[in-house]
């Protein structure tokens, strides 16, 4: 496997709106998504599913990728607005 620096990951991207969830910057695009609730979360989920979808017929690999990675920003946030750990979900991988 490929090991990138200066990347992200899913556990830290985790970590870090978690922690906009707890310190509420101001100006923060997550903390707006979170006050929205959960079926405008759940909306986002299903637009940008049908983005990666769309991407993945008819675009190039890095749209792809960038498409992707919006819809694991877009489930991170849904599991913030619902309280869902990323253990609660890994014990089902
Ligand atoms: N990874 C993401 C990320 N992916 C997608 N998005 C949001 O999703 C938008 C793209 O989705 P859409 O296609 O729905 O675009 P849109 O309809 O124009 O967006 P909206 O008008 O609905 O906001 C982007 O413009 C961002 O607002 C993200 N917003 C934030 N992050 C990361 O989350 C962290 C916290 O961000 P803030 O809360 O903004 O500080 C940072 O590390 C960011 O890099």
């Amino acid at each position: 496997m490929e090991v990138f620096e200066d990347v992200k990951t899913f556990d830290e991207l985790y970590a870090e709106l978690a922690e906009r969830a707890r310190t509420r910057p101001e100006g923060s695009g997550t903390v707006a998504a979170l006050d929205a609730g959960v079926h405008a979360q759940g909306k986002k989920v299903l637009e940008e599913a049908g983005e990666v979808w769309i991407a993945a017929e008819h675009e190039s690999d890095e749209r792809l990728a960038e498409e992707i990675s919006q819809l694991l920003y877009r489930v991170q946030v849904l599991m913030l607005g619902r309280g869902v750990s990323l253990e609660d979900v890994y014990r089902y991988l």
